[in-house]
């Protein structure tokens, strides 16, 4: 039994929201959302594929319209199954859609790859009829562990948010299940951040843990300052202090700041990412990586950037992915990630948990829902379904 694809559907929808990190607000952010029609049938049901961009990309329409679902589309179907004949084959795919594309560069075009690729392999779980972080477990011979560790990251600047709402808003967090949170840095002067992280600390006492993020504001001097003041508290991780190419400003970082760091969401590659662990100095005993395969060509490429983690000591549960979509959570649960981002607030309806699932102790179980599970996120699935069943 053969399979097809029929059809790649696309549309660009709002992710917006009046908030603020310290280099961009998101009230025009958008993402892409895409539709792989297949011919197969499961449980009466043609078999369709979701995908969508993470956060911080806008949507990726053009792209997607005139270069990836065309090259789809038009490849030979026999060319993109695997080797039984009755799946697709994801590596098989991505080449096709990156056939004719010269290699670096990668930004240009790694969202708009990543979202199709998220999309494919949900339509190749949903026809193995299997929840992707069992099929990817089987892949590659490990055990999935369906328990995940998540944080909630928020934190935002936004008008009118006083010391008081930031405090509120992380209590919430801490009611609702999560033990790790996270918090913006870098868009007000020091002192003011200063005081909104002794804010958070008294708030969060020792129920939870403090993350900040910089969003790649600083330079080196200021990133400095920022890691002298900072490591006078027992946080979590200090997350993209510079631009995220400034490999050298990352590496100077490790003298003045000895506690973890995180880093790696605006790396689009598995070659970036190879040059973050060369020359970035970051430390495989305890800091984090952050790489989003949502923006960065999908899992076929993660899978990638795993293997050259594991060539350069990394373990994978040295990654939490940026994002906090559930596709994220499958490979946490499938290929032993350290955990995922999730914001517990924001970027509704695409991120966050399937209905009925809770945080607990700063961890989710994974339901076994077959593909990526989107079916069991009532809200998101609305949209999904209104592009394409
Ligand atoms: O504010 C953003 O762009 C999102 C972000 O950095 C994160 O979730 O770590
Ligand atoms: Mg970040």
């Amino acid at each position: 039994m053969s399979v097809r694809i029929v059809d790649v559907c696309e549309i660009t929808k709002p992710i917006s929201s009046p908030i603020r990190n310290a280099y961009i607000d998101f009230t025009k952010m958008t993402t892409s959302l895409v539709a792989v029609v297949t011919d197969t049938v499961r449980d009466g049901k043609r078999v369709v594929g979701y995908g969508f961009n993470s956060n911080g990309r806008y949507g990726q329409g053009g792209l997607i319209r005139e270069r990836f679902a065309p090259r789809l589309k038009e490849a030979d179907p026999k060319t993109l199954l695997d080797a039984s004949g009755d799946n697709l084959d994801p590596d098989k795919i991505w080449a096709a859609m990156m056939s004719n594309e010269k290699p670096g560069g990668h930004g240009e075009r790694s969202v708009a790859v990543g979202t199709i690729d998220m999309a494919v392999w949900d339509a190749v779980a949903k026809i193995a009829g299997k929840p992707l972080f069992r099929l990817l477990a089987e892949r590659h011979g490990r055990q999935a562990n369906p328990r995940v560790f998540v944080y909630a990251a928020g934190g935002y600047y936004y008008p009118g948010k006083d010391l008081s709402a930031l405090r509120g808003e992380m209590r919430g967090y801490l009611d609702r299940g999560y033990n790790v949170v996270k918090m913006k840095i870098g868009g007000a002067p020091i002192v003011e951040d200063r005081e909104r992280i002794e804010a958070v600390l008294k708030e969060i006492g020792k129920d939870a843990q403090l993350a900040v993020d910089a969003n790649g504001r600083f330079d080196l001097e200021t990133a400095i300052a920022y890691a002298k003041m900072l490591r006078e508290y027992p946080l979590f991780w200090y997350e993209e202090a510079g631009d995220p190419l400034d490999f050298a400003l990352q590496a100077a970082l490790a003298e003045f700041y000895p506690a973890p760091m995180a880093t790696g969401e605006n790396l689009f590659s598995h070659q970036d990412a190879k040059n973050l662990i060369r020359y970035g100095g970051m430390r495989p005993d305890r800091d984090w990586l952050q790489f989003d395969c949502a923006l960065s060509y999908g899992l076929c490429e993660y899978q990638r950037t795993l293997a050259v983690l594991k060539t350069h000591g990394w373990s994978p549960s040295r990654c939490i992915p940026h994002g906090g979509h559930q596709m994220s959570l499958n490979i946490a649960a499938g290929l032993g990630l350290g955990g995922n981002e999730s914001y517990p607030d924001l970027f509704q309806p695409y991120g966050g948990f399937p209905d009925g699932v809770h945080v607990e102790n700063g961890h989710i179980t994974m339901p076994d829902l077959p593909g990526i599970g989107f079916e069991g996120k009532s809200d998101l699935y609305k949209e999904m379904k209104a592009l394409a069943a």
